[in-house]
């Protein structure tokens, strides 16, 4: 069986990074920027003051010096004249230090009185003067790619660019394929169970950055898979839940094929997540996930997300973990690699006693995964092991 690396390999050789496109500035979070983002204007874009106080000549400033106040500079209000020896300009945060003036006195450090203020004994020595250019210069570039955070939009409004190219969305058709499955809010038979993966599955594609698109439930006949694959034309990825097993029932690979499914892989080395299929389909991606709930989440986690970021220009869309010590024992892993529900906490990590795929409540209650090699032999209190988060 492929392992799980072999795996991710062949999935994100199915997809390229979108096409890219122009949007304004407001709708670019939690976007790739596409194209290099570069400042039109300098900033500050001229030498601002940091505090609120007097704006002087530095070589006049001593324990107790005492200066004329001429004039006032505030935030969007320079002043424009000029200003002799002995003389000083009220200013506020963020205006413009006028010509010449090269320090600004604190308020807290003088004494007005009339239009004559007094420097204290113990003053601050710091400027405050913040020069031109000093955060970001014309020219200076936001790098793409990048994804488009508060920090990176913020950047981009300073440098008064918009709108930005970002990569386009891509679209995830997710499909929930079985005869026992009905929507929240209908009322199951006897014999049924509420879908509930997909709408994990739709939440993670969302906050990945993709557009899902939930199809309605698939039976288990031909004849339903076949219009749902129809329903999903168009989608950059089609990801289906359960039918992916061995049962006599399970005909999501075989109707798939028939709508031209080039099968990249079936079956993995993996715990939970076995039955993974994956292939070209409907000139786009097919992911077919093993229906467990847990199953479907953690290979959303493993294949569908970095699949998105992939799309969406992440040049390094695989997940990332990172290495904490046990607070409890583990048994020795078996042949496929074990993704086990774990909780970290004070950095230490703790697998859960119940690991069956079925337990959506423990994958709630869980905050991440650890990562088990197959044959990872049995490890004890304090030693590494390696996490991911969810
Ligand atoms: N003889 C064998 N049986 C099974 C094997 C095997 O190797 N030999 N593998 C097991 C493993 S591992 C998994 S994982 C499951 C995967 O099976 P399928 O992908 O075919 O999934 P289904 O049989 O359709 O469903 C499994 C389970 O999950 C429930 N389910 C399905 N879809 C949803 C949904 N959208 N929301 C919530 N729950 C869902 C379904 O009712 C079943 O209980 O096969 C094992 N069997
Ligand atoms: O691989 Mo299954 O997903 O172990 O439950």
């Amino acid at each position: 069986m492929l392992s799980v690396a072999e795996a991710l390999e062949l999935v994100l050789g199915l997809v390229e990074p979108a096409s890219t496109e122009v949007v304004p500035l407001r709708d670019s979070i939690g976007r790739t920027l596409a194209k290099d983002a570069i400042a039109t204007r300098n900033q500050p874009p001229f030498s601002a003051s940091a505090m609120d106080g007097y704006a002087v000549h530095n070589s006049e400033v001593r324990a107790g010096a005492q200066f004329i106040v001429i004039g006032e500079a505030a935030a969007g209000h320079g002043f424009s004249g000029t200003v002799g020896a002995g003389q000083a300009i009220r200013i506020f945060t963020g205006a413009p230090v006028p010509d010449g003036l090269d320090r600004i006195l604190i308020q807290e450090d003088v004494t007005r009185q009339n239009d004559v203020i007094t420097l204290s004994e113990n003053h601050d020595t710091s400027h405050y003067i913040r020069h031109l250019g000093a955060d970001f210069k014309v020219g200076d570039v936001l790098p793409a790619p990048c994804m488009i955070g508060p920090a990176e939009v913020s950047l981009a409004a300073a440098m008064n660019i918009s709108p930005v190219t970002v990569y386009r969305r891509p679209t995830v058709a997710i499909l929930a394929t079985g005869d026992e499955l009905v929507m929240p809010g209908e009322v199951p038979n006897e014999d049924q169970i509420v879908a509930s993966n997909v709408f994990g599955l739709a939440a993670m594609c969302q906050s990945a950055g993709a557009n899902p698109r939930l199809l309605p439930i698939a039976r288990d006949t031909p004849a339903s898979l076949s219009q749902a694959f129809a329903q999903a034309k168009g989608a950059d990825i089609t990801v289906t839940v359960g039918g992916a097993s061995v049962g006599d029932h399970d005909l999501v690979g075989a109707v798939a094929e028939a709508h031209g499914l080039q099968r990249a892989f079936y079956k993995i080395a993996m715990r939970p997540g076995k039955p993974l299929m994956a292939g070209h389909f409907q000139n786009g991606a097919l992911l077919g996930l093993p229906g467990n709930p847990v199953s479907a989440l953690v290979c959303g986690k493993l294949f569908l997300e970095p699949m998105i970021r992939k799309m969406l220009g992440d040049p390094a869309p695989n997940v990332t973990t990172r290495l904490l010590p046990l607070t409890a024992a583990l048994n020795a892993n078996g042949p496929r690699a074990h993704y086990m529900r774990g909780h970290h906490k004070d950095q230490k990590v703790q697998a859960f006693d119940r690991q069956d795929s079925a337990l959506l409540s423990v994958f709630a209650q869980a905050n991440c995964l650890i990562k088990r090699p197959p044959f990872d032999p049995a490890r004890a209190i304090g030693e590494i092991v390696e996490v991911i988060e969810i």
